[in-house]
C-alpha cells in the first residue's frame, strides 16, 4: 500500500519504453465558439494523456473545468480544436470507435422499449445475427441484475436500475474502452456505493479499460487504480493521483485509514481550483 507522499505521478505521456497505451490524448484543446455576443470558451487543454491498457482511471475536477467535453473528445463524440486524439493506436476522428461504449448520467434508456429491447437495441442496429444477440442479451441482463425485469419498462424501475440497464446496453457491444460522464449522479448514497461495486466487478470480469468522471472523491477514491485531478477551466491535469489499491476492492475499502488520507489529498488539489472555478462563475454571471 503507498503513502501519501508516493501518490503523484507524471501527468504526460509515458515513455517510449512503457506499454502502448490504450488511449492517448496529445495537445488537446477544445474552444467551444462565442454564443450571443459573448466570449467564445477555452474549455479544455492543452492536454496530454496517456489511459493505460486495463486501468480504472477517474476524473475530478471542479465545475465547469472541461470534465465532459474531455469525454466527449476521447469517444469521439466531439472534435478537438487542436491535438490528436488515438484509441488502439489508431485515430478517434468525429465518430465514437468500436470498442469504446460511453454511459451518461442521464438516463438515456428508451421508455417505449423493455428492458430487453433496450439492450438488445444497439445490437440489432449493428446487424448481429439473432442468435448472438440472444446470447450477449441474456449475459449482460444476468450481469447486470435484470433477469426479473426483463419484460418491464423504464418507467416501472427505480433510478438505479434504469441506469443498470444503460449499463447493460454498453456491455452488450462488448466494448474495451468504458467511458462513464457521472453515471450514478442521479442516484441516492445506498444505491451509488452498490452501483459502484458493480462497476468495479464489471471492471475486473471484462478486463476492460475504464475512465469515471465524478464529483464525489470518495467515489472516485474508492473506484480508482489512478486519479486525474483538473484544474479550474481550461482544465488541464494538475496532478495524477495514483491510489495503489487491490484490484479485489470494495467499498469495504472506505473504512481504511489509507482511504482517507486519498480523499484529503485530491480535496487538498481540487479546494484552489474550486474556489478558481466560482470566480469565474461569478464573473461570467456579472458580465451577462
Ligand atoms: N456547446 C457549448 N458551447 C459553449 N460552451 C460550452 C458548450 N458546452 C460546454 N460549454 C462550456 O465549456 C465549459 C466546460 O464544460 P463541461 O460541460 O465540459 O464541464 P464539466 O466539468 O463537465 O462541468 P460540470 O462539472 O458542471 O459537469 C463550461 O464553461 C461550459 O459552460
Amino acid at each position: 500500500m503507498r503513502t501519501a507522499a508516493a501518490f503523484a505521478t507524471p501527468v504526460t505521456p509515458a515513455s517510449a519504453a512503457a506499454p502502448a497505451p490504450h488511449a492517448r490524448l496529445e495537445g488537446v484543446t477544445r474552444v467551444y465558439p462565442a454564443r450571443s455576443g459573448g466570449d467564445e470558451v477555452h474549455a479544455l487543454g492543452p492536454i496530454s494523456f496517456d489511459l493505460r491498457q486495463g486501468e480504472f482511471f477517474s476524473v475530478v475536477g471542479p465545475s465547469g473545468c472541461g470534465k465532459s467535453t474531455l469525454l466527449d473528445v476521447l469517444s469521439g463524440l466531439a472534435k478537438p480544436t487542436e491535438g490528436t486524439v488515438t484509441f488502439e493506436g489508431a485515430p478517434v476522428d468525429g465518430k465514437v470507435p468500436d470498442g469504446v461504449g460511453v454511459v451518461f448520467q442521464e438516463d438515456a434508456s428508451f421508455p417505449w422499449l423493455s428492458v430487453e429491447d433496450n439492450v438488445a437495441f444497439g445490437l440489432r442496429r449493428a446487424g448481429t445475427d439473432a442468435a448472438e444477440t440472444r446470447r450477449r442479451v441474456e449475459f449482460a441482463i444476468g450481469f447486470m441484475g435484470l433477469r426479473d425485469f426483463r419484460r418491464a419498462y423504464p418507467s416501472q424501475l427505480s433510478g438505479g436500475m434504469r441506469q443498470r440497464v444503460c449499463i447493460a446496453r454498453t456491455l452488450v457491444m462488448q466494448p474495451r474502452l468504458i467511458l462513464l460522464d457521472e453515471p450514478f449522479g442521479a442516484l441516492d448514497q445506498q444505491t451509488r456505493l452498490l452501483m459502484g461495486d458493480e462497476l468495479l466487478r464489471l471492471w475486473r470480469e471484462t478486463g476492460a479499460t475504464v475512465m469515471l468522471i465524478t464529483h464525489a472523491l470518495d467515489e472516485a477514491n474508492l473506484l480508482s487504480d489512478r486519479i486525474g485531478v483538473m484544474s479550474a477551466r481550461p482544465g488541464r491535469f494538475i496532478e495524477v493521483v495514483e491510489t495503489g489499491w487491490d484490484r479485489e476492492r470494495d467499498s469495504s475499502l472506505a473504512e481504511r485509514s489509507e482511504f482517507g488520507a486519498v480523499t484529503s489529498r485530491l480535496w487538498s488539489l481540487l479546494r484552489g481550483e474550486s474556489l478558481r472555478a466560482m470566480g469565474q462563475g461569478q464573473a461570467a454571471e456579472k458580465r451577462a
